[in-house]
């Protein structure tokens, strides 16, 4: 039977000088393996809190967090927070070394996190020498090594270029491929188009669920206060002056292909 990940009613409140300050209000959310979930929101809605209960780092004033003994891992914003190995091998053993696995079978499985994350080339450089996007990876090869079935991934793009972006995204798909369950949290509207699922919060609230076309193309982005990405935004315009695209594109891709099939 498919494991899932559920939220029953959970709520965080924390104390504050200026009193209970309510953070997550009464969220109901059940994420099955294998799914890569979105979870957008402005500032201070409380995605990092939503991510810290899923992993257990965080306690529940109210209600039920469960995983059916699915193992939660994250990945954090900063590269550099996460890293505490001198070299790449030493990092990504961290994680096995605190849940006591088994020496023998640490270099194994390290090797198998790395080549999953393109970095098994890398293994014996220190990781001063890393990129951001490399250290990022490197953070996924720790999830992996400690055999994580659900990675979330907090905002773990927002400090990387491009490229390297493309990249962890690029790993992100095939771990998705490979069954794992990606909980992805971001700002960027543009990787909305990866997710089968996307899950705004507001007012601590779920103020969304749903999939990313409904998403932009509903009236629910604008209504949230998001920007759409570049290609919603060439294809609303279009619409506006009557040209009818298939398919409500997301992406640059999309749209393109959805352009050339109106002037053929
Ligand atoms: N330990 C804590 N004590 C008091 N308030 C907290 C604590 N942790 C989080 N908060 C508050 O909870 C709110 C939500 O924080 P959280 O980090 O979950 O939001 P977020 O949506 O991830 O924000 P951002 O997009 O800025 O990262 C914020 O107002 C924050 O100040």
């Amino acid at each position: 039977m498919k494991k899932h990940l559920t939220l029953s009613g959970v709520s965080v409140a924390f104390a504050t000088p200026d009193g209970v300050h309510t953070v997550l209000d009464g969220i109901d959310l059940t994420i099955a393996a294998g799914e890569w979930v979105v979870l957008i929101g402005q500032n201070g809605s409380g995605k990092s809190t939503l991510a810290k209960v899923l992993c257990g780092l965080s306690p529940v004033s109210k209600g039920l967090a469960e995983c059916d003994d699915l193992q939660v891992q994250m990945v954090f914003q900063n590269p550099e927070a996460q890293i505490v190995g001198e070299t790449v091998y030493e990092d990504v053993c961290f994680g096995m070394e605190n849940r006591a696995v088994d020496p023998e079978e640490m270099p194994e499985r390290a090797r198998a996190a790395l080549e999953k994350v393109r970095l098994a080339h890398l293994t014996g450089q220190s990781v001063t020498t890393l990129s951001g996007g490399q250290k990022q990876l490197l953070g996924i090869a720790g999830c992996l090594a400690v055999e994580a079935d659900v990675i979330v991934f907090d905002e773990c793009t927002a400090m990387l270029d491009p490229a390297s972006r493309e990249m962890v995204l690029g790993v992100a798909q095939e771990l998705q491929q490979q069954g794992k369950t990606l909980i992805w949290i971001t700002q960027w509207m543009e990787e909305l188009a990866y997710a089968d699922r996307v899950v705004a919060l507001a007012a601590g609230r779920v103020a969304y669920d749903g999939t990313a076309r409904a998403f932009f193309y509903d009236g629910v982005c604008a209504e949230l206060g998001f920007v759409p990405p570049y290609a919603v935004q060439v294809a609303e315009s279009l619409q506006g002056k009557g040209v009818v695209l298939e398919g409500q594109p997301l992406t640059p891709k999309e749209l393109s292909e959805a352009v050339g099939d109106v002037c053929r």
